[in-house]
């Protein structure tokens, strides 16, 4: 029997993920193609009557423009919105801002998906010298946290994990005990990881979930939060399985 509900979307297809780069901690805008994506997630939930009281999302705005839009939609944007680094995209370190098909030809496939969908081994670390590595960390929205200890030079799912669960635990498990109905608008990764950790998959299983961009998905859990849905996706089956075989397919070598 269900007694919580919750649903989480991964954001709107990025700039990045349009030009199929490791994107990670970087700030990529939503492409055309991710605004339409986040407006379509929007009215699905319209259509079927969800309401939330509150929202959870990233400090990126990929993710926060795709809830923006998707409260926007369902005539809900009064709600308390909660940003945090901890609901970030996994921080892919040194492959920041490379093609994930070129960098596949140049260290096989296999290591790409590896570095992609593993659980525990981390992609090459990010060092002062990276094109991308002062944006990231001197950029202001971090200043209340990680701090300079916590702050990721590079994350495999498993350390990933490890940084969004307490916030899963201590932050959204009590206000869905309180009874609040809740949206998580999230990343590809710390989305896996939220569901890794509910559906007690293996690190093996892992391997294979690929999530597609901009289509929410349902979980229904029962008082001691074990799953009785899990990831119910708003989209036909047809729909979902193509667009998980694509995010899949972007770490092919071309
Ligand atoms: O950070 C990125 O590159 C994507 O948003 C997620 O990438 P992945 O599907 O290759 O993990």
């Amino acid at each position: 029997m269900a007694k919580y509900q919750i649903v989480m979307v991964r954001h709107g297809e990025s700039e990045w993920n349009k030009l199929n780069k490791f994107c990670g901690w970087f700030d990529a805008e939503l492409s055309e193609q991710g605004i339409q994506e986040a407006e379509a997630a929007g009215k699905a939930l319209k259509k079927e009557n969800f309401k939330f009281d509150l929202a959870h999302t990233s400090v990126l705005t990929r993710a926060n423009k795709t809830l923006d839009s998707i409260l926007k939609e369902i005539d809900q944007t009064d709600i308390p919105i909660q940003k945090t680094w901890r609901l970030n995209e996994r921080h892919y370190g040194g492959l920041t801002g490379l093609n994930k098909a070129e960098t596949a030809a140049k260290h096989g496939e296999e290591q790409v998906k590896i570095w992609r969908r593993s659980f525990d081994i981390p992609p090459p670390p990010m060092d002062e010298s990276h094109p991308y590595y002062k944006t990231i960390v001197e950029d202001p929205r971090y200043k209340d946290g990680p701090s300079k200890e916590e702050f990721p030079m590079f994350e495999s799912l498993k350390l990933t994990i490890e940084r969004t669960l307490p916030y899963w635990n201590d932050v959204i498990v009590p206000q869905m005990k309180e009874g609040k109905k809740i949206l998580i608008a999230a990343h590809g990764n710390s989305l896996r990881g939220i569901v890794k950790h509910l559906d007690e998959m293996s690190d093996e299983a892992i391997m294979s979930l690929n999530l597609p961009t901009g289509i929410p998905f349902v979980y229904e859990l029962d008082a001691d939060l074990k799953p009785v849905v899990s990831m119910k996706f708003l989209g036909d089956e047809e729909t979902v399985r193509k667009a998980m075989e694509a995010v899949a397919a972007q770490g092919k070598a071309k």
